[in-house]
């Protein structure tokens, strides 16, 4: 469904410099996989989203989407950052409802569809609560109905539930894989966690300073167990490819 093919990019720095961050990236993600991303900071985890998202483009190379140049942000691509990115002026309701009235929807579909993807998201008793009286967990859930409520076949996820507490992490994960489970997205979900990418990866993609270091499926069945035996050797192989990767950098 998406692919890099031989994508070059580099930025250039206020000071003139380049940083180069891919040099001939390959990579292919299947309709409906759950791939999340891994790798030491500022190997171009970010990058690459924003390049699948059409924020970006390459210096050389190409990124397709279902064998199409991506040429701009696109309804087929649904974005949520790691801090929601909500309009303070506009209730939840408000901000789902903006999103979709913004794709021409109107009157009672509009009303349907709001409050459907609200209530999935165990927003239905803060629909008409303004994003300064909500939880970080609730701002992020909004942003996410928002995203959902589009019905993007992508979802590009850029450490969403970092900045919450632990058990909000995990509630919210959980209902990541029941939203997946139910409609079938293709989800590029960037992560530092370890834990985190093997409990909700099809496929886990390991970036490094020189592209893709490691790109292994998790087969363990779902429901996983969080931090079961079952991953450990998952997790294990992506911990001792991060050191390597870690020790190369000092
Ligand atoms: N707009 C930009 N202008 C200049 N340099 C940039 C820009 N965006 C990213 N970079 C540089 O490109 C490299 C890759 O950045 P990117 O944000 O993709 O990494 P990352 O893996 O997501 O990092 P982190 O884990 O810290 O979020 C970094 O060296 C960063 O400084």
């Amino acid at each position: 469904m998406i692919r890099f093919v031989r994508v070059c990019k580099s930025y250039t720095q206020k000071d003139r410099s380049v940083v180069p961050v891919f040099a001939g990236l390959d990579l292919h993600i299947a309709a409906g996989e759950l791939v999340c991303v891994l790798g030491a900071s500022g190997c171009g985890k970010t990058t690459l989203l924003n390049l699948a998202a059409g924020f970006v483009f390459p210096a050389s190379g190409s990124v397709l989407f279902e064998g199409n140049p991506v040429q701009g942000p696109g309804p087929e691509c649904g974005v949520v950052f790691q801090d929601a990115t909500l309009f303070p002026w506009l209730t939840a309701y408000g901000n789902v409802a903006f999103a979709l009235k913004q794709r021409g929807v109107r009157g009672q579909q509009l009303k349907e569809t709001t409050s459907e993807y609200l209530a999935f998201m165990g927003l239905a008793d803060q629909a008409h609560q303004y994003p300064c009286g909500l939880s970080g967990g609730m701002r992020q859930r909004v942003a996410i109905a928002r995203v959902l409520a589009l019905a993007s076949r992508v979802l590009l996820m850029d450490e969403p539930f970092s900045a919450l507490d632990a058990h909000s992490r995990e509630r919210m994960q959980d209902e990541l894989l029941r939203v997946h489970a139910h409609a079938g997205q293709t989800i590029l979900y960037v992560t530092h966690s370890v834990a985190e990418a093997a409990y909700l990866g099809d496929r886990i993609i390991l970036l490094g300073q020189r592209g893709v270091l490691l790109d292994i499926p998790v087969t363990v069945a779902r429901p996983r167990r969080r931090s079961g035996e079952e991953l450990l050797p998952v997790e294990e192989q992506l911990r001792a490819c991060l050191r390597q990767e870690y020790t190369k950098e000092e």
